[in-house]
């Protein structure tokens, strides 16, 4: 819908920006990640391999990729004097909120915070990259009153960030698929909260700013908010039978059902969640346990139905999140750990090629 005026809701449709990083390809199925297929990646490569592509522009070499490993690994850790900090974070408080203190202040100790140039933002998008899952983890375990978990760098980095969060040593199976989210997660062109961090981004200010921003976007429950919800709404039952009725019992109050729906691919499967519904298959198969597969493909076949809509990559990493044994409010603080590749990349070719933000307005006021 177009006004005469030009105004957009939503800026549905709208072009708000010219990017080499990514774009979703809706009819071939593919999400174009620097000209490769994101889709096709994640069935062979790695979260490393994409955050190399993402920041350096195409697939690594082996060495390459075990050389990046090595340098994050280099960064697991937080300046000693920040640490106080996850005391101070209200037991309760959401971990994206946390996150979101703890990453602002992190600009406080960047020593160049000013220089915007290439190199330093993605020197800095790396060090982020490397320290956020020891964020991540102890901005949930702080508002739990938990005692802060360190990390074990003898593990890779999605094993050790699985292992930080369960305490325990993951099978090679949940490390898969736990990395394989983490690659589904890194990017996907013009969401809500990357636009919020290139807005941001385009006044000039520091990428701490523009991801801070980009986290508190990412919350809400229209975004990456959405996965949390769909576990909560799957915890209320525990049928297929039940999960049936709970929607048909939410369409009829007319609530919008999380997981489903998405503004470019409307009434298509993200094809993202082909890929996690069938992680979710495997980890059903490990258990010897399909109830959670079970409900989910009712959900899909009723909002099919009833809706014409289909799942997003929230519906299945929900159940996938939770086989792995992942606290439910630490999945969409992952979502965001994992898209910091993909907003750093955004953060910084904005930088690189920047003109401000600034749009117009219809004006509907009193008149003048
Ligand atoms: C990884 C991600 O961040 S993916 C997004 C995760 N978010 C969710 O899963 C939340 C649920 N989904 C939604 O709210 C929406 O589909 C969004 C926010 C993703 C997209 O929003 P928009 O493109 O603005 O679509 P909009 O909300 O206008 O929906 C169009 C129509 O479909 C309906 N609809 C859309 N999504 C849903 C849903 N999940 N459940 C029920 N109805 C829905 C709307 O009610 C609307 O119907 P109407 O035309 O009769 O009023
Ligand atoms: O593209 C969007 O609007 C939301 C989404 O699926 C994502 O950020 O992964």
């Amino acid at each position: 819908m177009r006004t005469s005026e030009g105004f957009v809701p939503g800026l549905d449709g709208v072009i708000a920006a010219r990017t080499e990083i990514s774009f979703l390809d809706v009819d071939r199925e593919k999400i174009v990640i620097r000209g490769e297929d994101l889709i096709a990646l994640a069935k062979d490569k790695t979260y490393f391999d994409v955050v190399h592509l993402l920041l350096e522009g195409y697939i690594p070499s082996q060495e390459e990729k075990s050389s990046l490993e090595d340098n994050i690994k280099g960064y697991y850790s937080l300046p000693e004097d920040t640490l106080p900090v996850f005391n101070l974070l209200p037991k309760g408080m959401h971990p994206m909120d946390g996150m979101r203190t703890v990453i602002s202040l992190l600009a406080g100790y960047d020593t160049d915070l000013e220089n915007r140039s290439n190199k330093e933002n993605k020197q800095r998008a790396y060090e982020l990259l490397g320290q956020l899952p020891f964020i991540t983890v102890n901005s949930y375990f702080a508002t739990e009153g938990k005692a802060i978990a360190s990390s074990d760098e003898s593990l890779g980095y999605s094993a050790n960030f699985l292992y930080m969060i369960t305490g325990k040593k993951p099978s090679n199976l949940e490390v898969e698929i736990f990395d394989q989210l983490l690659l589904l997660y890194s990017e996907h062109e013009m969401p809500n909260s990357t636009f919020a961090s290139r807005v941001i981004a385009s006044t000039n200010a520091d990428m701490y700013g523009a991801l801070t921003g980009a986290i508190s976007s990412l919350k809400g429950h229209l975004h990456g908010g959405a996965n949390e919800a769909v576990m909560y709404m799957l915890q209320e039952v525990d049928s297929v039978d039940g999960f049936e009725a709970l929607i048909r019992h939410k369409l009829q109050n007319k609530e919008k059902i999380m997981g489903f729906g998405h503004r470019v691919y409307m009434k298509k499967m993200d094809p993202r969640a082909t890929i996690t519904k069938e992680a979710l298959r495997k980890l059903c198969e490990r258990d010897n346990d399909d109830t959670l597969l079970k409900m989910c493909e009712a959900g899909e076949e009723i909002m099919r139905e009833e809706k014409g809509l289909y799942p997003n990559l929230d519906y299945y990493a929900a159940p996938v999140y939770w086989k792995l044994g992942i606290p439910i409010p630490l999945y969409t603080p992952i979502f965001f750990s994992a898209r910091t590749a993909g907003l750093a990349a955004h953060i910084i070719e904005q930088h690189d090629n920047n003109r401000i933000f600034r749009p117009r307005v219809e004006y509907t006021g009193k008149s003048y």
